[in-house]
């Protein structure tokens, strides 16, 4: 049973557990879907939920997270839901100051720059202080889901949210923050090595507050060549997931976990043997290929173009169907290579969900 606060997980208690099956590699009547930032503004409700009011007030309300969340499944039959937060609700909690800017995006008023500036990182902290407000939407959006599906918690991962604490913001060469792995490599390393602490006992609260499965997004793997993805992703991404995974096996806890570590394809032999379930892809990975590459090691979760939800909905259908067929139905969750765009049309998100649906459930009758 699912005691509330505790976090107690049963599978029994899911109504449609498709998504969890398939972070096991077990079988499953259909391929299970969702869509990365389904709770998101290409929905008209959530603009209209959102308009006038500070997107990090926002994230703070766990009432406001709990609808934005659920706002996906009552238009779509989705196989998981996704809590809707920020990954930069991470570096707010070691003390800096994040907003969201209208036609900007995030941005940081004062950046790291130099290593000195580390000095002014909060060096402990507190998550259930500083993250309670994510744990408490966690556990209202579990209570009311009801066991429809399971609520997806996540992070980002120590590298990303460092690129975004040096540049400030977003960024197309991520200079300033390569700059520091080249220049300043040990406090480099002491940066990842303070996320990580925070993001491992972050994750750990989703868990206690009820999340049932974690996805980790190295978003900005794709600016690290090879050489550096191996000092300063890698390593710390499977710290992380190896330490969440030794304090839940303590309490009996099986939680799956995703890494998804966007445009990092030179990474992926090394990424299916870092003790995640499942492994996120972009849409630059040929399905087959990265089946052979993981080697029936771990799930793989993606990958189609979000920019094919711009076709029309018989072309969506194909491309799902051919995705179907390289990725085949076992072990496998559907997703877009990466989130939707705000000027998506949700109808085409359906029927891209059904086009899943549809398609897995006659391959498997094959
Ligand atoms: O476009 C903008 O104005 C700022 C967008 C932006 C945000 N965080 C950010 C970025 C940079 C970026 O995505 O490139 C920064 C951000 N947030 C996130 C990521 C990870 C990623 O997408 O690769 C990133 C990094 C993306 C990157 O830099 O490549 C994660 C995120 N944001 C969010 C969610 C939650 C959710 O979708 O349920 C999630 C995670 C789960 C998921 O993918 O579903 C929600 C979010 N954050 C944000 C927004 C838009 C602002 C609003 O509603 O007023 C929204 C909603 C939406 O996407 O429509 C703000």
């Amino acid at each position: 049973k699912y005691c509330p606060g505790l976090g107690l997980v049963h599978k029994a208690f899911l109504k449609n557990d498709t998504f969890l099956c398939a972070c096991h590699g077990q079988e499953t009547n259909h391929v299970p879907v969702w869509c990365m930032r389904q709770a998101g503004r290409y929905l008209p409700e959530f603009r209209e939920f959102r308009a006038g009011k500070d997107f990090f007030e926002t994230c703070r309300s766990p009432a406001a997270c709990c609808e934005l969340t659920l706002q996906p499944l009552r238009r779509f039959p989705f196989d998981a839901a996704i809590i809707f937060s920020d990954i930069l609700v991470i570096p707010q909690a070691m003390g800096m100051d994040v907003q969201m800017v209208a036609g900007k995006g995030p941005t940081f008023p004062e950046p790291l720059k130099e290593p000195e500036d580390l000095l002014l990182l909060q060096p402990k902290v507190d998550v259930n202080k500083e993250l309670g407000y994510v744990f408490k939407a966690i556990t209202l959006t579990r209570h009311k889901l009801d066991g429809k599906v399971p609520l997806i918690g996540f992070t980002g991962a120590p590298w990303t949210l460092m690129a975004y604490m040096i540049e400030g913001g977003g960024s197309t060469t991520h200079s300033k923050a390569k700059r520091w792995l080249y220049r300043h490599p040990e406090a480099s390393h002491k940066l990842l090595k303070m996320l990580t602490d925070v993001i491992v006992e972050y994750l750990l609260g989703q868990v206690a507050a009820g999340a049932q499965a974690l996805q980790v997004f190295e978003s900005h793997a794709g600016c690290l060549g090879p050489v550096e993805f191996q000092e300063f992703s890698l390593p710390y991404l499977r710290d992380i997931a190896r330490k969440v995974k030794d304090q839940l096996k303590e309490s009996g806890q099986d939680v799956p976990m995703i890494v998804f570590a966007k445009d990092g394809h030179y990474g992926l032999e090394d990424l299916s043997q870092s003790h995640y379930e499942v492994v996120g892809l972009d849409w630059t990975i040929d399905p087959r290929s990265a089946r052979e590459r993981t080697g029936g090691k771990v799930s793989l979760q993606g990958n189609m173009d979000p920019c094919a939800l711009y076709a029309p909905k018989e072309r969506i259908s194909e491309i799902v169907k051919k995705m179907l067929e390289g990725f085949g139905t076992r072990g496998y969750i559907a997703n877009l290579g990466h989130g939707l765009y705000p000027d998506m049309d949700p109808e085409n998100v359906g029927a891209f969900v059904e086009a899943v649906h549809t398609h897995s459930r006659h391959l498997n009758l094959k």
